[in-house]
Formats: structure tokens, sequence, C-alpha cells
């Protein structure tokens, strides 16, 4: 049902340069553009975790409950924690000729046991 959004996108909303301002507490989006005039904490408490998990900050300030139950007027949506982590098989091809070359190294350690070879 809830709008999902990947980290990136939300990186981007930072407040800056006339953007939204989107915050993340507890995996939720939170666009508090329109509250950054209003809130109690300043706008600049705000801003500096625009874009940003604020989690950590929102718990650290002694929220009331009130200030709980507040943060649904904003919420726009969650985190896709989802998302896949974006792995390249690439390496995988390269590894394959490494492997052959150090499997050719002994022959000519067989070589110069032999003792005919230098005189
Ligand atoms: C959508 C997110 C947020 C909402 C709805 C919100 C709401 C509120 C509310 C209602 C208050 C008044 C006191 C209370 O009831 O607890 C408050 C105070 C405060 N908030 Fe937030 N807040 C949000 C995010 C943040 C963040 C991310 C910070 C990060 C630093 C922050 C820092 C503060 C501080 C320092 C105060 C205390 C201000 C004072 O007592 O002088 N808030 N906030």
């Amino acid at each position: 049902m809830s709008q999902l959004y990947d980290l990136s996108e939300v990186a981007q909303q930072n407040g800056k340069n006339g953007k939204p301002c989107w915050l993340i507490i507890k995996g939720n989006v939170y666009d508090v553009t329109k509250f950054l005039g209003e809130h109690p904490g300043g706008g600049e408490a705000l801003l500096e975790y625009g874009g940003k998990d604020a989690t950590k900050a929102f718990k650290q300030a002694g929220h009331s409950s009130d200030a709980e139950k507040d943060l649904k007027n904003y919420k726009i949506g969650e985190i896709n924690s989802a998302a896949p982590i974006q792995v390249q098989p690439t390496s995988n091809g390269s590894a394959k000729p490494a492997a052959n070359t150090i499997s050719g190294d002994p022959e000519p350690a067989k070589k110069s046991s032999s003792g005919f070879c230098c005189c």
C-alpha cells in the first residue's frame, strides 16, 4: 500500500537548492518541507538530516509522544529495504585465466633436476 522509496531517491530530496526536505525515521520517509518553519526544534535541525536517516537524532532529541504522533502527518512512504545491492558478475570471468597461469608454473623445476643441460 505504502509508497516505497530507494535510499538514493530520498538522498536527492535534501532541502537544498529549492528541493523538498525528506527524512527517514525508523524506515519511514517523511516530507518535512512545510514543517521547516514550524518545527519547535528549528528548521536547521531538520535540514541537517535532509535526505538522510534521522532516526537516532529524532530519538536523542527526546521528543514527546505528541511529536511521535505528529510524525504521521508528514509520512509519504517507506524505505524500499528490498532494493538490490548491485553486484557485477564480471569479476568471475577474469578469475579463470589467472588460475590457469599459476597451474603452468611447476614444469621448469623438473628440467633443472636432469643435470645434463648446462655443461
Ligand atoms: C518529522 C520529524 C519531526 C517532528 C514531527 C518533530 C516534532 C517536534 C515537536 C512536536 C517538538 C516539540 C517538543 C516535543 O513535543 O517533543 C520538537 C522539538 C525538538 N525537535 Fe523535533 N521533530 C522532528 C524531527 C526532528 C529531528 C530530525 C531533529 C534532529 C535534531 C529534531 C530536534 C528537535 C529538538 C532539538 C527539539 C527541542 C526543541 C526545544 O525544546 O527547544 N526534531 N520536535
